[in-house]
């Protein structure tokens, strides 16, 4: 299968300090990859390099062969939610979905049966809220988040720790609509977690960072979830 990133040598120095050192990093298509590693392994710096929100000191990454800071195609492919900066505070969640949809070309009058697959997971009540986003709890923010980077169908996803600030059922929720998402769309999925039963659960490989280094590089087996808790137990 064809890979849809591909980093190279890609590091990030900020002053003497190195969050992030990688050699050699691909994702397939349709893989679900998750990125476990202890407070500061450089998590989000990956993640914010590949959506480039921040740039790498040096090397490149690319999605779809195509290096992301030299070209934008891959914005019509990639849904994302990283943190709140992802909101607009001052819309409503239905308001914010519609600007997502419009941002990706989808017509409005498609946007209901789009949402139908989101409405478990979001709440009818959250979804027709008059609350401005800025007005939300930091759960439901996080659900309208990752409704938004999602319900217009991306051939990638990238979510940072998607799990933290959702109460148990929605995060039971979330992992259940990721596994269904990416087997009807097979669209590839990165997940940063700190929970590695979810993790495991959810992802077909496991990256582990440790100070900015890629230390295992696991396909997820029965065994994975005993590996990972001896591997941190000791971190
Ligand atoms: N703007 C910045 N200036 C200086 N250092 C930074 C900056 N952003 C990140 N870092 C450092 O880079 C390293 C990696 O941080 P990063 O946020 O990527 O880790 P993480 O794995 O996402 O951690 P967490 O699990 O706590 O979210 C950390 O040591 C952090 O302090």
């Amino acid at each position: 299968m064809e890979n849809i990133i591909n980093a190279l040598n890609i590091k990030k120095q900020y002053g003497d300090q190195t969050a992030l050192n990688i050699e050699s990093l691909t994702v397939k298509n349709g893989e679900i990859f998750g990125l476990a590693g202890n407070n500061g392994a450089g998590k989000t710096t990956l993640f914010s390099c590949l959506l480039d929100l921040i740039r790498p000191t040096t090397g490149e990454i690319s999605i779809k062969d195509k290096p992301v800071n030299k070209n934008s195609e891959w914005k019509k492919i990639t849904g994302s939610y990283l943190d709140e900066n992802f909101l607009i505070d001052f819309l409503t969640p239905m308001e914010y979905l519609k600007f997502v949809a419009g941002s990706h070309d989808v017509n409005s009058n498609d946007i209901p049966q789009m949402l139908e697959p989101f409405k478990n997971f979001m709440g009818e009540e959250l979804l027709n809220s008059k609350k401005y986003i800025r007005d939300l709890s930091t759960g439901n923010k996080v659900r309208v988040g990752i409704t938004g980077a999602m319900f217009w169908s991306p051939e990638l996803l990238v979510l940072d720790e998607p799990f933290a600030h959702l109460d148990p059922s929605s995060q039971i929720k979330l992992k259940n609509l990721l596994k269904e998402y990416n087997e009807k769309t097979g669209a590839a999925i990165l997940v940063s977690s700190h929970d590695l039963r979810h993790v495991t659960d959810l992802c077909s490989r496991i990256v582990l960072l440790h100070e900015g280094l890629i230390n295992k590089d696991i396909k997820t087996s029965t065994n994975t979830l005993q590996e990972l808790e001896e591997y941190f137990s000791v971190g």
